[in-house]
């Protein structure tokens, strides 16, 4: 008997929060073998319990006709005093009453199947109607909501006490039929009760609870929610992993695809750990959880069952594969959706679908490859390798990126062994050979090969900005952040750039040294006339503090020679260790001390260069090695090309932590952060165009820019500012920007702090008409929480982020983020970093909830500082 009644017990789960809800009791009546008894006897009818339908029962189904399954009721433990006759005959062991229930449920999950596949709307009301009809006037929502309530409880036994209650209608006296049943609630009758059921958003499709914020689960076929509480009621043993019971049988929603055995920490918390991935597994293997192969159609052919096969069985298979439209050129295996470029190379050769078609990617260059016409982006890269596509000629393009052109026996052009191209790809959106393919080309360029592409789809962001605005600092510091090395190739090249740039300061110096010397020499003179009883001016010695000897003097003039000519990086750093010992003696020299103590006079010296002329020898040796702040510090970045790009990730869940994450459930977000030199993109920033797949654009620009001047090749001057506006609205007007995010960065406020105190912003034109509110008696450096007024630095900060935003909004009629940074400090870039990841959360869930209900359109509500 206990055996029995254990069918329909669940499992008990130890530790587990739902284990209490299943202690049951229940008790065993044996037979009566004493005197009679004077009064009646209460009489239970049996119950044959084989004829009992329940869950585990249900014959395994054929899963590859997407129906949904019969889902049996169980026998519901009801108040059988509150029952009518008729009722409690059924509940209580009748058969045909039995059935009646169960045919109840086999139209309901009928109707819940046609209602799935028409999108058609019902309502269910009273879903117990003994008439075994049912009244389907309200959502599929609602259908599954009152089906997984029942059927839920079907799969785990009779139990299940229910502390939330149904959404419910006073003025009908409607009531949840759980609260009737566990609450001893009277049953009003259940053949005339509705019960209504609305499940909002963003509640548990089960207890209706508001799950919002909290965590749940989600039905991989109908995105049914369900709190901690419901889950396993609502899901069952979930054979074929996280869904409904009711969807048990149905394909999955294929938005879900990529989720599939991604196991929810909620789970792992309920169940056993072996047993959460038993049933991922489950959700990954089974049947009918594989795309159906007739969905997925090759160059206009769908797929077989073998076919399908074959292609997520190679080497390198497609990732993310979904039913839908594909194009694959089986000669260099390059592999995309229909008419759009190639998104990814994958293993060549298969014999899957049609031949290619010519217009299979939508291509309009007239250029064709493997019989079909390519994209501007492809041809970009051929030009880029140097093909030459005059005369609109037909390639053949082989897996190992070798072209030759049709008739033509030679091979042109092999591009995966030309360095840059990878990089340009990963810029262009292009596919590139997974390493596997590269193992045997052993001179592909390592240094160009983004570990981007181990990741699926990262977030791309470029970030572009004025000459010296600081990108190339915050590239810098961005990688030192998040810990991606820098290679040997990009030391070896920051040791070459910060010492020819000592040797440039060194110049300053020494120029520098030559006008003091001159100066000291005219006071002198000066000092000499004035003096009476002197005759010959001559006999005045020319000598003076600023002097240097004749073979310091003589490295003096050709060093200042060297840079005149602009020659300077063609000597340096080659012949840093014939010149090591030249600094050396410099620095030892009183003079060129005595020139270096004026250092802050000169204006030409960039600031940057205290922190390496104070280390002048050690750098200037042959066995100098830049550490991380050298480089962080050195003007100019290792890039190739003026792109540099770099790859990082933020676990989903700790989003503070960075590339830590080794919990293989936890997912990673990963970005791909693109600097790009203002000079790379040509005139009116036609290069752009390259950058159409950038998911956030930031824009930096230096807040010290307002006095700083510049020169145009003709010698005219104009503000530097001005000219970083400039670019602005030219990269914000540029086609491809029209639906882009940006994000402005002001850069360099530790600079701004300074300066402002000493140059008026003012200065600059288009800011003519700042005017801040400081009070008096504060001092325009303090911020003290005593002292809120803002400081003269951070009033100036508001108002060009206001200036500039007020730009963007005219001319491209949406919002611009603005972050202020300080390049040179590791906290301050990272967290302008996390502000753009965060943006792009923003829009990506935008869907979700709107963004105007909390930025309220206001322009300081995106000014973070
Ligand atoms: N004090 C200070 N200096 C900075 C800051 N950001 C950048 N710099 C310095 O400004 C100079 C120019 O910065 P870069 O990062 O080279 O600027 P860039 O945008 O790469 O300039 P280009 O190479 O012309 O494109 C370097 O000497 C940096 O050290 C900052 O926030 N504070
Ligand atoms: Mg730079």
């Amino acid at each position: 008997m206990a055996s029995v009644f254990k069918r329909f017990v669940p499992e008990k789960r130890l530790g587990s929060d739902v284990d209490d809800e299943y202690n049951s009791e229940y008790s065993f009546a044996t037979e009566y073998t004493g005197p009679l008894v004077s009064y009646d006897v209460p009489c239970v009818a049996p119950v044959h319990v084989d004829r009992i339908p329940i869950a585990a029962s249900i014959a395994t189904p054929d899963r590859t006709k997407n129906m949904a399954l019969p889902v049996v009721q169980p026998v519901a433990r009801v108040d059988s005093g509150k029952l009518s006759k008729k009722s409690k005959k059924g509940l209580l062991g009748d058969a045909s009453s039995m059935s009646v229930t169960h045919s109840n449920e086999l139209d309901v999950a009928r109707v819940l199947d046609v209602s799935k596949r028409h999108r058609t709307d019902f309502r269910v009301v009273n879903v117990l109607d003994t008439s075994g009809e049912l009244e389907f006037l309200e959502t599929e929502e609602c259908i599954h909501r009152n089906l997984n309530r029942c059927a839920s409880s079907g799969t785990l036994g009779f139990s299940g006490s229910h502390e939330t209650s149904c959404e419910l209608s006073e003025s009908s006296g409607m009531e949840s039929l759980h609260e009737d049943k566990y609450n001893g609630a009277s049953f009003k009758g259940h053949e005339q009760e509705a019960v209504k059921c609305t499940v909002r958003k963003g509640s548990c499709h089960r207890c209706l609870v508001k799950i919002r914020f909290r965590e749940k689960e989600v039905c991989i076929v109908c995105s049914a929610k369900y709190c901690s509480s419901c889950v396993l009621r609502a899901m069952g043993s979930m054979p074929e992993g996280r869904k409904c019971i009711t969807c048990i049988g149905c394909r999955i929603d294929e938005s879900k695809r990529s989720t599939l055995g991604k196991s929810s920490r909620m789970l792992r918390r309920l169940l056993t750990d072996s047993r959460a991935k038993e049933i991922m597994s489950h959700e990954i293997s089974c049947a009918v959880n594989q795309i159906p192969p007739e969905l997925v159609i090759v160059n206009g052919k769908p797929l077989c069952h073998e076919e399908l096969v074959q292609l997520l069985g190679c080497p390198n298979p497609p990732r993310k594969l979904k039913p839908r439209k594909y194009w694959y050129d089986k000669q260099s295996g390059l592999w995309g959706m229909e008419g759009e470029k190639p998104c990814q190379i994958i293993t060549p050769q298969l014999a899957v679908g049609d031949p290619i078609m010519k217009n299979a990617s939508n291509g309009n260059t007239n250029i064709l490859v493997n019989n079909r016409e390519i994209t501007k982006p492809e041809l970009w890269i051929m030009q880029f390798a140097g093909i030459r596509c005059e005369g609109q000629p037909h390639f053949w393009c082989s897996a190992d990126g070798s072209f030759q052109e049709e008739g033509h026996g030679n091979v042109k052009e092999r591009i995966w062994f030309k360095p840059k191209i990878k990089l340009l790809c990963s810029v262009l959106s292009l596919p590139i050979p997974p390493e596997s393919a590269n193992s045997d080309q052993g001179k592909v360029d390592d240094k160009v090969v983004f570990s981007t592409q181990k990741r699926n789809e990262p977030y791309k962001l470029l970030m572009v900005g004025y000459e010296k605005s600081g990108t190339s600092t915050i590239f810098k510091q961005a990688k030192l952040l998040y810990k991606i090395p820098f290679t040997e190739d990009e030391r070896q090249n920051m040791k070459n750039i910060i010492q020819s740039n000592l040797y440039r300061y060194i110049g300053i110096l020494l120029e520098a040294r030559e006008q003091f010397e001159e100066e000291t020499l005219n006071e002198m003179r000066m000092k000499f006339i004035n003096q009476p009883g002197l005759s010959d001016i001559n006999q005045i010695d020319k000598a003076n503090i600023y002097s240097i000897g004749p073979r310091l003097r003589g490295f003096s003039d050709w060093l200042l020679q060297i840079i005149m000519s602009g020659n300077l990086t063609a000597v340096f750093p080659a012949s840093t260790r014939e010149y090591a010992p030249y600094v050396e003696e410099l620095w030892k020299d009183k003079a060129f001390q005595a020139t270096l103590d004026r250092r802050n006079e000169i204006q030409t010296l960039p600031r940057v260069a205290n922190y390496f002329l104070n280390r002048a020898v050690e750098i200037s040796s042959m066995y100098y090695e830049p550490s991380d702040m050298d480089i962080l510090y050195a003007e100019g970045i290792a890039a190739s090309n003026g792109i540099a790009s770099m790859d990082f990730s933020f676990s989903k869940s700790k989003k503070d932590s960075i590339l830590d994450s080794n919990d293989e459930d936890d997912p990673l977000i990963s970005y791909q952060l693109m600097r790009v030199h203002s000079s790379n993109l040509g005139k009116n920033c036609k290069w752009m165009e390259m950058f159409e797949d950038m998911d956030l654009i930031i824009y930096c620009v230096s807040l010290t820019d307002y006095d700083e001047y510049c020169s145009d090749i003709n010698g005219v001057s104009t503000n530097r500012m001005m000219e970083s506006k400039k670019l602005f609205e030219t990269i914000v007007t540029h086609p491809i920007c029209s639906h882009k995010n940006f994000l402005l960065v002001l850069n360099k406020y530790d600079l701004l702090e300074e300066k402002i105190e000493q140059v008026p912003l003012t200065r600059c034109e288009w800011f003519r008409d700042f005017n801040p509110l400081i009070s008096g008696q504060q001092s325009s450096r303090s911020s003290s929480s005593k002292n809120p007024v803002a400081t003269l630095a951070q009033s100036a900060f508001h108002y060009i982020a206001g200036k500039f935003k007020r730009q963007f909004q005219s001319l491209t009629g949406n919002k611009l983020y603005v972050f202020r940074v300080t390049g040179l400090e590791s906290d301050s870039v990272d967290e302008a970093i996390k502000y753009a990841t965060e943006i792009l959360k923003w829009e990506n869930e935008k869907p979700n909830f709107s963004m105007n209900d909390w930025s309220s359109g206001s322009i300081e509500a995106t000014t973070t500082t």
